[in-house]
């Protein structure tokens, strides 16, 4: 199985609401889609989600890195040659990981077509069922409150809540979702880098102190701030996990050493695909430290992968946050991953097993 082409394409699917969190606001998915030919007649697919406030990327940088220096490294190439072919990709250049995540994801897909077998079996295995939590946007009080009451009656056990506008009017937020839903899910908190690590301490103390219980805290601080996770991890009972902070094995190593955090949000936008995700989940299981697996406002194709990746790694990988399919309003990805509300699950199909995708605007080279 020979690669002859790589083209791109651009999915754009409204969300039934708006998303919010510290960081942005975006009203649908708008993404990048590599479609990787063979000579064989197979396809891999890979999406790209261009997050300039947490990755850097944008369309364009995606569109260029991919067409005139990614592309070019794999045409002619054998996808047998997986670890060769991911070596390629990721030495292109340098950062640029929503980009590589995309083609690594279609090379994946591609060479699990090749073995004739699900991603996650290739992957190592495992019980292709997930729950993924959902998340609460960043709004006023009511409206959290309603979204989360609407997200229990619709099945989730978990809500990722959205804070870090305010540390006064985020201790509300928290608290009234918590009195609302009176334990039928668990909460964990994102603070997107909104705050300071001294308001982090202060407000998760107070919530500790009125017997609110967070199943984690999620990037308190900025992401370049280690030593403001410690701060934080060291004075707080609640989990304390990395998301902006660490983007691939080198961080991961920093945040370890430092012990600086108890767990870690791999994301293959941030890590640049499977291979990185897989060092990841690797060298967080090796030291003892949980990982969660998170999206972008991503669609079904690469929160397939995501979802691929969490079923074959499940003893280290043990909090799903793959929410980006349910928060679009329409589902372009036929085949595949189904996700409906918090339950995921993969169908018993070669690769990513995705057979069309709706709405694809091809992009000209
Ligand atoms: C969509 C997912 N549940 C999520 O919340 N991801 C965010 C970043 C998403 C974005 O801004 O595109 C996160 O975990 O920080
Ligand atoms: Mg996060």
């Amino acid at each position: 199985m020979k690669i002859t082409d790589i083209t791109l394409g651009m999915l754009r699917v409204p969300l039934s609401t708006p998303f919010k969190t510290a960081l942005r606001t975006v009203e649908s998915v708008d993404d990048i889609i590599v479609s990787i030919h063979t000579d064989s007649g197979h396809v891999g697919h890979g999406e790209a989600a261009p997050t300039a406030v947490i990755t850097g990327d944008t369309h364009g940088a995606i569109v260029a890195a991919i067409s005139t220096v990614i592309a070019p490294r794999l045409i002619g190439r054998e996808v047998a040659d997986l670890n060769a072919l991911t070596h390629l990709v990721q030495t292109a250049l340098a950062r640029n990981t929503s980009a590589k995540a995309a083609v690594e994801i279609a090379l994946y897909d591609l060479f699990a077509q090749l073995h004739g077998a699900p991603l996650y079996r290739i992957l190592g295995g495992g019980n292709p069922v997930l729950s993924t939590d959902i998340t609460i946007s960043v709004n006023d009080v009511d409206t959290m409150v309603a979204d989360a009451l609407s997200a229990v009656r619709r099945g989730y056990e978990s809500l990722k809540i959205k804070i870090g506008t305010d540390p006064a009017k985020d201790l509300e937020r928290v608290r009234e979702i918590h009195a609302a839903v009176d334990g039928r899910a668990s909460l964990r908190l994102d603070a997107n880098q909104g705050w300071t690590p001294k308001q982090a301490v202060r407000a998760i103390r107070q919530l500790e102190d009125a017997g609110i219980h967070a199943e984690l805290l999620e990037q308190p601080v900025k992401a370049h701030d280690l030593a403001g996770m410690k701060f934080v991890t060291d004075r707080v009972h609640t989990p304390v996990m990395a998301d902006e902070s660490v983007f691939g094995p080198v961080e991961l190593i920093e945040l370890i050493r430092m012990r600086a955090a108890d767990i870690v949000n791999i994301k293959l936008m941030k890590s640049g695909g499977l291979s990185n995700a897989i060092k990841l989940a690797d060298i967080a299981g090796l030291h003892g430290m949980d990982c969660a697996i998170g999206c972008m406002i991503e669609t079904g194709i690469s929160v397939a992968a995501a979802a691929h990746l969490a079923v074959a790694k499940a003893d280290i990988i043990t909090k799903v946050d793959l929410d980006g399919p349910s928060l679009c309003a329409w589902t372009p990805v036929e085949g595949g991953v189904t996700f409906d509300g918090p339950r995921i699950s993969i169908a018993d199909a070669p690769g990513l097993g995705i057979r069309a995708i709706r709405g694809l605007v091809a992009l000209q080279d």
